[in-house]
């Protein structure tokens, strides 16, 4: 059978990963698709030190790739938005399967991206997205197909856990342990796309469609990044037996679906609390299944290259097969998907880690319980740290509450005389 021709866009660290990989197994990965794979194009603006190309073409026009008849397969891996996004549809338009590890691209154009995919009969396969190494694409979509999914949670970048866990362990500094990332390769082109959270939420956007069924909403996606994390709330977190973990976190409820990626405690003996460095982990809970938990690498060049080639092996085996009856590209049929809304941030519901600095006075702790409990806010735990200073800091945990009885009443706390300062929040999961 003749061999299946793939073309690499974009020759960094994920395209040089997949590169080799292809390359070296070759022999192992033509025993599995059932057809030889080789890489017939390679479009990148500069060699890369580690890939050999001598014997593939290469192009500095991305675009050439794109329309090369030759091409059966065009994998995207250049990252960001509009050129990519330019570079996916003129693929699908010129009849060629994508294959893509940007998770900005299908996060914001997936349902555009998706939609020319199924006109031209293609497929958009990208499960190096999200989680790096990990199928949670596959195990979703396929693996747990028969659940009612009710919940998934995850740490899912992995430059925010290597850092907060540098931080926590080693006492790092943060521009340090990043700058380490980004020499890793683990880091996004704009860094703050993982410090505050945004690839968090391209990820989590894309594992809440396929987990619930509903179009990708990443404008509707709650986001909240690590960077105001202090030393002070890890240590507080740790004595109260909690440990903060960056999450993205989705579940359905009656009224819609929670879509939020924020900083969040959780019980140090969870199992995500102890998932560090850049390993990711997702947990998910069905309703036949119960709880799944998937771990692996979360970025890196051939962590992220072996989803990258399995998605390739993935078209290849459906090129023989029925082009009317493939798995699609959200999980659930295209007309199936449901309307269910994202719910707004203030109707969520989560525990709180309030932090607070007051002033020394009897009657302090009172006035704060009374504002909590008018507000139907039930306290788990309360600590007041003792001090030779003029100002307390105190800590709270509170029982599960919608976000907005909890903003009022953060509000009414720091409009006390007694408070100094902005209350300091974050969300708390018992997962
Ligand atoms: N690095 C990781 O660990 C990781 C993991 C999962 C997903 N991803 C995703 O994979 C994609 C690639 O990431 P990366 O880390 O390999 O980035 P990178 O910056 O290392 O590589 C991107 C390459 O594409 C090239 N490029 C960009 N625009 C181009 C253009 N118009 N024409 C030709 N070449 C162009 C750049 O020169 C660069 O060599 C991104 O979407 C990223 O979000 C990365
Ligand atoms: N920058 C991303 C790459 C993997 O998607 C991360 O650190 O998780
Ligand atoms: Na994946």
């Amino acid at each position: 059978m003749k061999p299946v021709k793939v073309g690499i866009c974009g020759l960094g660290t994920v395209g040089s990963g997949t590169f080799n990989v292809l390359h070296r197994n070759a022999d192992e990965i033509s025993r599995r698709a059932g057809r030889r794979i080789i890489v017939e194009q390679v479009g990148t603006r500069r060699d890369h030190p580690n890939c050999d190309t001598k014997g593939t073409q290469v192009t500095r026009d991305i675009f050439d790739v794109a329309t090369n008849p030759e091409i059966d397969i065009v994998v995207e891996l250049i990252g960001g938005y509009d050129i990519a996004r330019e570079l996916v549809m003129t693929a699908i338009e010129n009849g060629k399967h994508v294959v893509t590890a940007n998770k900005a691209l299908i996060a914001v154009h997936g349902n555009e991206i998706f939609a020319a995919a199924q006109k031209h009969n293609v497929m958009v396969a990208f499960e190096a997205s999200v989680a790096g190494s990990i199928p949670i694409i596959k195990a979703i979509r396929e693996g747990l197909s028969a659940n009612k999914i009710e919940w998934l949670a995850g740490i899912i970048n992995g430059t925010g856990n290597f850092i907060l866990t540098e931080m926590r362990d080693k006492g790092r500094d943060f521009a340090d342990v990043l700058a380490e990332a980004q020499a890793l390769g683990y880091a996004e082109t704009d860094p703050t796309f993982d410090v505050e959270g945004i690839d968090a939420a391209h990820k989590l956007t894309i594992l809440a469609s396929i987990a619930f069924g509903v179009p990708l909403q990443f404008d509707k996606a709650y986001t909240e990044g690590i960077s105001k994390i202090t030393t002070e709330d890890v240590q507080y977190a740790e004595e109260l037996g909690y440990r903060i973990k960056h999450l993205g976190f989705s579940r359905r409820t009656e009224s819609g679906i929670e879509l939020r990626v924020h900083p969040t405690l959780i019980p140090a003996t969870a199992l995500l609390a102890n998932v560090n460095g850049v390993m990711n982990a997702i947990l998910v809970d069905g309703d036949a299944a119960g709880q799944t938990l998937y771990y692996g690498a979360g970025a890196g060049a051939e962590p992220t290259a072996s989803s990258v080639v399995a998605d390739v092996i993935d078209v290849v085996r459906t090129l023989t097969g029925d082009r009317d009856n493939r798995v699609p590209h959200l999980a659930f049929q295209p007309t199936e998907l449901s309307d269910k809304p994202i719910l707004p941030m203030n109707e969520t519901e989560t525990g709180y880690y309030l932090r607070l600095q007051a002033a020394e006075k009897p009657g302090v702790l009172a006035s704060i319980t009374k504002i909590l409990g008018d507000n139907g806010i039930n306290i788990e735990a309360i600590v007041q740290k003792e001090t030779a200073e003029e100002q307390v800091p105190v800590i709270l945990l509170t029982q599960r509450v919608k976000e907005w009885k909890m903003n009022e009443a953060i509000a009414a706390i720091e409009a006390l005389d007694a408070i100094i300062g902005q209350v300091t929040r974050i969300r708390v999961e018992h997962l």
